[in-house]
């Protein structure tokens, strides 16, 4: 178990010049996952170390070509299982333009060091069932892989391939699903079934797009240090992990590894990214997908998708600052679908009038974006500082005037005010979850113990993280160095039971975490788009 997943020769070993926004891939793409990614899945380990196993290069135009995988190689080759592995996505903090940016305005957002663990166990042949085991929301459901809506989602017309852009969701598709959602969680009560329900909808939608009825049969175990809808983007987190798993069971991803090309790793980022969208519309209804572009790139993005037909434009802020935040939970949870359509309705009612507002939060993330690139932007000075303070507190007015504050939203802007230590903002959705504090520096200790004494004591929950970190990583296989009980080889593989008995988010952060001791723990994998 040692080969690291479709390292340079997967499936689809795209090399590319420039980001890659088409979706020109020619018919003979070996993108079929009709009826061989059964054969590419056998053979994907075997073929590590062969180009033979279907390649892809970039022509002159920047289109791709590939050769279709060689079924007769694939046949003749054993059918050793895929190693059990991880896929890690980051939350995100969206530092301005939340809900302008639906509406196709700027945004800028940064991962966050909290993050989501997804482990991707295969089962042996004769299981024919794909499950998905989520503990922190209590779902686990299976189903019977011969049985789903196959012929539904591979009709010519519906058909999706790895690159294809999919920009909504087909109402046919999702209603073949609906018989597949009736049986999840029929005991729960409607609002936490309704949570089952979409991840289940979400997961089989992307399933059925992107595999076959050959697929084998696995287990996709899903823990995370994220709060639930607390407007730090864990639905997209899931969303990016599942992306990338199924990619890379799919064999259709290169990498990643340390010496790939930014080129290289930037196109398979943009695949992930793609999926991780549809995802996202199946949870969300209308996202502008900038959760779960910070969530696969990481680091942090200036983004806007001006024509929901076409990619966005994603642009990394690479000297984004090292800022000094707090961020606070309100424990109140929230629906970003509820506030993103609460949003719509008041444009609708009062076009011109949100139409402004909506103006004036593009030219807050523009005016940050210009104030935060400044060559000489200092975080220890205070008047650095408050020229950002001062574009979160507009920000934030804004969003109050769209209707997505709450009252303990305004509660926690209300002590870090009294006590003059900073500026705050809501950040994501709004309705509750979470908001930002930029504390100003060289603040008062005593000012600070007693600002986080009465959010204590008041039920808020205080979080520490850090911006700007890696996005979508792999621990390919699920083995690792973590200072536990390693094995004569220096590590310890992770198995489901593991995993599922780490204690809260530190013994997952122990367990398997991206950073280990502060640094970057080895094994994971990260594609790395700076160039
Ligand atoms: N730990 C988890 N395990 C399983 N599913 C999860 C988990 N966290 C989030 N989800 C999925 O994501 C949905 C929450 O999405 P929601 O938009 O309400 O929150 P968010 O993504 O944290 O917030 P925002 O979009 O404002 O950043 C849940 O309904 C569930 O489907
Ligand atoms: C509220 C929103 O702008 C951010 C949610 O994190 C919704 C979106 O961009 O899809």
């Amino acid at each position: 178990m040692t080969a690291p997943p479709a390292s340079t020769n997967g499936v689809a070993n795209g090399h590319h010049n420039g980001t890659f926004h088409s979706d020109s891939e020619p018919d003979s793409v070996s993108t079929d996952t009709g009826s061989d990614d059964a054969a590419s899945l056998d053979s994907a380990q075997s073929a590590e170390g062969s180009t033979t196993n279907g390649t892809a290069t970039t022509n002159g135009n920047g289109t791709h070509r590939a050769s279709r995988p060689r079924r007769k190689m694939k046949r003749k080759q054993s059918s050793p299982m895929m190693p059990a592995f991880m896929v890690s996505a980051p939350g995100k903090v969206i530092v301005f333009g939340e809900h302008a940016v639906v509406h196709g305005k700027a945004a800028i957002a940064a991962a966050i060091s909290l993050r989501s663990y997804l482990l991707v166990t295969t089962l042996s042949k004769s299981k024919r069932t794909v499950t998905l085991k989520f503990p922190d929301i209590d779902f686990d459901h299976s189903w019977n892989i011969d049985e789903l809506p196959w012929s539904v989602f591979q009709q010519p017309s519906k058909k999706k391939y790895y690159y294809s852009l999919v920009t909504e969701l087909d109402l046919e598709l999702v209603a073949a699903l609906q018989p597949f959602l009736a049986t999840v969680s029929p005991d729960q009560p409607a609002n936490i079934r309704k949570v089952h329900q979409n991840s289940a909808g979400s997961f089989l939608y992307m399933f059925l797009s992107l595999g076959s009825q050959s697929f084998p049969g696995c287990q996709y175990t899903l823990r995370s240090t994220i709060p639930l809808g607390a407007g730090l983007g864990s639905s997209a987190t899931i969303a990016v992990c599942m992306s990338a798993a199924l990619l890379l069971q799919l064999r259709t991803l290169s990498g990643p590894h340390p010496d790939q090309p930014a080129d290289e790793a930037r196109t398979q980022i943009e695949r992930i990214n793609r999926w991780a969208y549809v995802y996202e519309m199946f949870i969300h209804g209308n996202p502008s997908g900038v959760d779960n572009t910070v969530s696969t790139q990481g680091k942090a993005v200036m983004f806007q998708r001006t024509d929901y037909d076409k990619p966005p434009s994603v642009r990394p802020l690479w000297d984004f600052p090292e800022l000094p935040l707090l961020l606070v939970d309100t424990r109140v949870p929230k629906s970003t679908a509820h506030e993103v359509a609460k949003v719509a309705r008041l444009r609708n009612t009062h076009p011109k009038l949100v139409g402004s507002i909506l103006d004036s939060i593009d030219k807050v993330s523009e005016s940050s974006a210009a104030v935060l690139g400044e060559d000489d932007f200092d975080t220890t000075s205070e008047a650095d500082l408050a020229r950002v303070g001062e574009l979160m507190t507009i920000n934030h007015g804004l969003l109050v005037s769209l209707g997505v504050s709450h009252p303990r939203l305004e509660r926690v802007r209300e002590l870090v005010d009294h006590q003059g230590i900073g500026w705050t903002k809501l950040t994501g959705a709004g309705g509750g979850g979470c908001c930002i504090t930029l504390l100003k520096p060289d603040v008062d200790r005593a000012k600070l113990q007693k600002l986080e004494g009465q959010l204590d004591e008041e039920g808020f929950q205080k979080f520490e993280t850090t911006l700007g970190g890696d996005g979508v990583g792999v621990l390919w296989p699920a083995v690792l160095k973590n200072g536990m009980d390693e094995d004569d080889e220096g590590g310890m593989e992770i198995d489901l039971e593991k995993f599922l008995s780490a204690e809260g988010n530190e013994g997952v952060e122990r367990l398997v975490g991206v950073h280990g001791g502060g640094g970057e723990r080895e094994g994971w994998n990260f594609w790395r788009v700076e160039s």
